[in-house]
């Protein structure tokens, strides 16, 4: 398990604070095979999962959603046949918070 996958997630809320241009950059080092894509002014993570079939598509979305439900922090899932896109960010910052680079380590490792 990577290091960061097992930080814990501080709780998100309008005033937690934003990671800074190099906190992004460091933590992003940790999880290189996520893109930081911008969505309408908000800075987001994403990463495209393939699966050989829908249903492993499917479970593996299911995997997600419990790590999102026990963190309090919820991702964008879009299951597809052979393919989930997984997208993070911090709803109530309106970017990306050090919870989202922690989800995304997670992410990764529910995917192994
Ligand atoms: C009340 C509840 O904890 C909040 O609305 C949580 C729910 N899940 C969340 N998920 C994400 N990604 N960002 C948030 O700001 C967020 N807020």
């Amino acid at each position: 398990m990577s290091e960061l996958s097992e930080l814990q997630c501080e709780a998100c809320s309008a005033d937690a604070p934003r990671a800074t241009q190099s906190e992004i950059e460091t933590l992003h080092a940790d999880i290189p095979e996520w893109q930081i894509i911008e969505q309408d002014g908000i800075m987001k993570l994403e990463r495209v999962f393939a699966f050989r079939n829908f249903k492993q598509a499917l479970d593996f979305t299911n995997r997600v959603g419990e790590i999102a439900e026990k963190a309090g922090h919820h991702p964008a899932l879009l299951t597809e046949w052979g393919k989930v896109t997984v997208t993070w960010w911090s709803h109530e910052l309106k970017g990306l918070h050090k919870n989202d680079f922690i989800l995304a380590a997670r992410t990764d490792e529910v995917a192994k």
